[in-house]
């Protein structure tokens, strides 16, 4: 096999990048007319290229983002009326596509897939696996999900935050118990993990990932209710004895159960597409038995497969849907605990389209914005307001409506690269080259510009696009921040750097660290404004990155 290596000649920078099947792409198709590749064939066996690609996948997105993504879930249970078909792998797929923001890393969906004779029984036939490293459209095919037969799904977008990134780590993870097959897919992190796997590892069991999701596993098989049938029982001991941050939903032949931490950090909704009419309009609720049950992360993911959103999983709910009674029921199974819903889900992760902790994305993030504004003006005004797409451009329009300056797209995204991009290397960054942000010149030269984005991690985007922006000729630069400084990790279910590495960490007074990015000035949204628009919610959050108060610390750390 062979592939090609690219050499790329833009206006500022020329470079080579490293070989890859992306590079390849990358230099033939997808940046087509806008750059000028003078492409340069070299042999190269295939396994190597692929260990390449594997490598510059692996860090490529830690140099373009700062908090990565988590995970996404989802899960589909059809009523027992339904005969086995394709429906919920290709449900499972499009909520999956609605969620691949959330992880890009790998996907997966474990199939309930009952014995051909016996399709509407409710607790026999096998749970199959098909999962991959890539994105949700590389990973499924049209023909994998027409060829599935089934009535209940379990899907996982992955964005690792414990263990590496391989095929083994991908979820769902399908073990056989004593009782039958389980599949568990979890968003989120624990924060015992590595306490709990020595002990079982002490008393002989082999794990098979180095996931911290895997332990849960581990626990509901060798769980003091052993004995017992019920897999709801053994999930709650299990569960009992981890700590820290899990959406997830666990599929069995029989059984879709989904629960979430009690202080419920991570969002999980349930939906369902009824196929009598909804309650909103007849009064009834809607037949159980003639309702297809879905959980997913996220509302966009119910609004994805034409469901109707029924409500959040509570924080230390635990939810069974049961496809031979068609009941749900709704358990809660844990000590109570203070609500700390991520409020990082509404500056950056969940999708604008979403409503997550009953509140929506969009509205919260014009609402930063806004604030900001108020909070730090820019003194002597500004000709624009520009947002750093995508997830700045809520926030700069409720900056620009709050401020009166003018919105404008001075900032283009390109949307051929993605999150798994070839790694730039050190002379690439060095030459200051955006792939993916580039200036307006012809709107920003000789302007005084407010750029809004909605975080800063390490500060590399924001050093990048103040430089960029200069160079595309802008007078002034004062950069907006629609979050407070973030000062610490997550360790609950985010993919963050080491402490050090966080640029208000790094150089905590603003002033400094204006002068590191090269901006004219510098604001964030403070922590008491983003109580403040929390109101009453104010205390249901958790703040861990930016004030350093952890509801609940790792035990190894
Ligand atoms: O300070 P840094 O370490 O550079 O990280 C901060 C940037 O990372 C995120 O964007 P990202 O490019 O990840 O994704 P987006 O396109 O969804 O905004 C965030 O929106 C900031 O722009
Ligand atoms: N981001 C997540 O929610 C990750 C889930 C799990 N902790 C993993 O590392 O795979
Ligand atoms: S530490 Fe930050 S990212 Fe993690 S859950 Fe808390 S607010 Fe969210
Ligand atoms: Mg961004």
């Amino acid at each position: 096999m062979y592939i090609t290596l690219g050499t790329f000649i833009t206006p500022n920078a020329l470079f080579v990048p490293k070989a890859s099947f992306e590079a390849q792409a990358f230099a033939r198709g997808r940046l087509d007319g806008r750059w000028h590749p003078a492409v340069t064939r070299i042999a190269l066996r295939g396994n190597r290229a692929l260990r390449q690609q594997q490598v510059a996948r692996r860090s490529a997105s830690r140099w373009f983002m700062g908090f990565h993504d988590e995970c996404g879930v989802v899960g589909v249970m059809t009523p027992l009326h339904k005969p086995a078909s394709d429906v919920p792998a290709r449900l499972a797929y499009f909520a999956l596509h609605a969620l691949q923001h959330r992880g890009q890393e790998g996907a997966g969906i474990v199939l309930w897939e009952p014995d051909s004779s016996d399709a509407q029984v409710s607790t026999k036939g096998q749970l199959r696996e098909i999962k991959g490293l890539g994105l949700v459209s590389e990973v499924f095919t049209d023909a994998i999900l027409g060829a599935s037969r089934a009535v209940a799904a379990l899907g996982h977008v992955r964005y690792s935050t414990a263990g590496e990134k391989n095929i083994r780590n991908v979820q769902p993870f399908t073990v056989k118990m004593r009782h039958g097959q389980i599949a568990i897919a979890h968003n989120g992190n624990l924060t015992n993990a590595e306490a709990l796997k020595r002990e079982l590892e002490a008393r002989g069991t082999i794990f098979n990932t180095s996931s911290d999701t895997e332990v849960i596993l581990h626990l509901m098989a060798q769980s003091v209710q052993g004995g017992s049938a019920d897999a709801r029982t053994r999930l709650t001991d299990a569960l009992g004895r981890v700590d820290g941050a899990y959406s997830l939903c666990v599929l069995t032949a029989g059984q879709l159960i989904a629960v979430r931490d009690p202080r419920g950090f991570r969002p999980l909704m349930l939906g369902r597409i009824s196929e009598t009419s909804p309650a909103t309009t007849t009064g009834s609720p809607p037949d159980a038995s003639m309702t297809t049950w879905i959980i997913c992360s996220e509302s966009c993911a119910l609004d994805m497969v034409g469901a109707e959103t029924v409500r959040e999983i509570e924080p230390g709910e635990l939810v069974v849907i049961d496809r031979a009674s068609g009941n749900l029921q709704s358990f809660f199974p844990f000590p109570r605990q203070q609500r700390r819903a991520c409020i990082f889900e509404h500056i950056y992760f969940s999708k604008v389209t979403s409503n997550v902790f009953g509140r929506s994305v969009y509205l919260s993030r014009f609402r930063f914005g806004e604030l900001l504004a108020q909070a730090a003006p820019v003194e002597k005004g500004a000709d624009y307001v520009v947002p750093v797409p995508d997830s700045g451009i809520a926030a700069a329009l409720g900056f620009s409506a709050a401020s009166g300056i003018p919105f404008q797209m001075g900032i283009s995204r390109s949307h051929y690269v993605g999150r798994t991009f070839i790694q730039p290397t050190q002379e690439i960054r060095n030459a200051g080259v955006m792939l993916k942000l580039t200036a307006v010149r012809s709107l920003i030269e000789g302007k005084r510009v407010v750029v809004v984005d909605d975080s800063i991690v390490r500060g590399t985007t924001s050093r990048k696009i103040v430089h960029m922006l200069r160079e595309a000729g802008a007078s002034e630069i004062h950069l907006r921040i629609a979050c407070p400084p973030i000062i610490g990790s997550c360790y609950y279910g985010v993919d963050t750097p080491n402490r050090e590495e966080l640029l208000s960490w790094r150089i905590p007074d603003s002033h400094k660290a204006c002068e590191w990015i090269g901006a004219d000035s510098l604001g964030f949204l403070s922590l008491e404004s983003l109580r403040s628009f929390l109101a009453d919610e104010s205390g249901d959050y958790c703040y861990g990155c930016f004030n350093g108060q952890y509801p609940v610390l790792p035990v190894d750390a």
